[in-house]
């Protein structure tokens, strides 16, 4: 199946179909709401192929349906037409191999457990059982999000940047291949959000995740995707599918500031504030 694509930039490839094997499809997904009063179709005609292994951020004007396209593809909603498959299956639900973590840490994590016990708990409702102890695989965790001197507290002990590096921790001890992530890291101040986009970087690497992330922040999104996937304003499908491709290791500074990331960034912008192409 075709991605969708928006006409293309130099230096760009807007029709972004990865290499690697396809872990989650949409294919022509729509979503309407209904309540009593009135209908609203969030999302018609939208298409994405999403590779394993890859980091895609979701972007797009507010109201475009992106936390929608986020809970079609987690399996939280279901869609109102087309189809979602994760591994090549049509999902009903959440699939067993995705874990989400939303923007909202302060109740994500349950604050009647330390740390260790929230990872603990994702340990424990694992997709694949992983080989070692579970305190060996609990320090683990919390070594990759940097928390390692924080198992005993509770979460009302903790800052918010360190509450969603325990809620990333506790999502990734369930060793899932999929991470769904909806404006995760809006809630936090400037610095905390830049350390937690690096901890989110390393876990991706090392834990050889597929990461969908949605997210208002441009700059953010190229930071930490490869590819970053704008919507249509009206919710009519994809509207640019953008793989910006910078080199990794990526960092706060020298990424930020090389030519290629302002190049997207202007670009990507240009896309979301006036829906079309920058013509670059
Ligand atoms: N539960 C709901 N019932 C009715 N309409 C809804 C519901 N959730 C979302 N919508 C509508 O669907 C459209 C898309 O909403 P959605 O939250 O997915 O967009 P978004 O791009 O994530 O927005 P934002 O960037 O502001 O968070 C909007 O018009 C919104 O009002």
């Amino acid at each position: 199946m075709a991605t969708s694509a928006a006409p293309t930039a130099a230096g760009t490839e807007h029709s972004a179909t990865g290499s690697a094997a396809t872990l989650l499809t949409a294919d022509d997904v729509a979503k309407t709401y209904r309540t009593r009063r009135r209908e609203v179709t969030a999302l018609r005609g939208l298409s994405l192929d999403i590779g394993a292994g890859e980091f895609v951020a979701l972007v797009g004007r507010s109201g475009c349906g992106k936390s929608t396209l986020l809970r079609l593809l987690s399996g939280l909603l279901p869609a109102t037409a087309g189809q979602i498959r994760v591994a090549g299956q049509p999902i009903d639900g959440p699939p067993r191999q995705a874990r989400c973590v939303f923007q909202d840490y302060a109740q994500s994590l349950l604050p009647w457990k330390t740390v260790a016990g929230n990872v603990r708990f994702g340990l424990r409702h694992a997709y694949e059982p992983a080989e070692g102890g579970h305190d060996e695989l609990v320090a683990h965790y919390l070594g990759l999000v940097g928390l390692g001197h924080a198992a005993d507290r509770y979460p009302w002990e903790l800052s918010g940047g360190m509450q969603q590096r325990a809620a990333i921790a506790r999502a990734l001890a369930a060793r899932p291949q999929l991470l769904f992530m909806d404006e995760a890291f809006s809630g936090v101040d400037a610095l905390s959000r830049a350390k937690l986009q690096d901890v989110l970087l390393h876990a991706w690497a090392e834990e050889g995740l597929t990461v969908v992330f949605v997210t208002h922040d441009i700059d953010e999104a190229v930071y930490l995707a490869d590819r970053v996937v704008v919507l249509h304003p009206e919710g009519r499908g994809v509207l640019a599918d953008v793989r910006t491709g910078l080199p990794r290791p990526r960092g706060q500074l020298t990424t930020r500031e090389s030519p290629e990331f302002l190049h997207h960034r202007r670009e990507l912008l240009h896309l979301v504030l006036d829906g079309e192409d920058s013509g670059e």
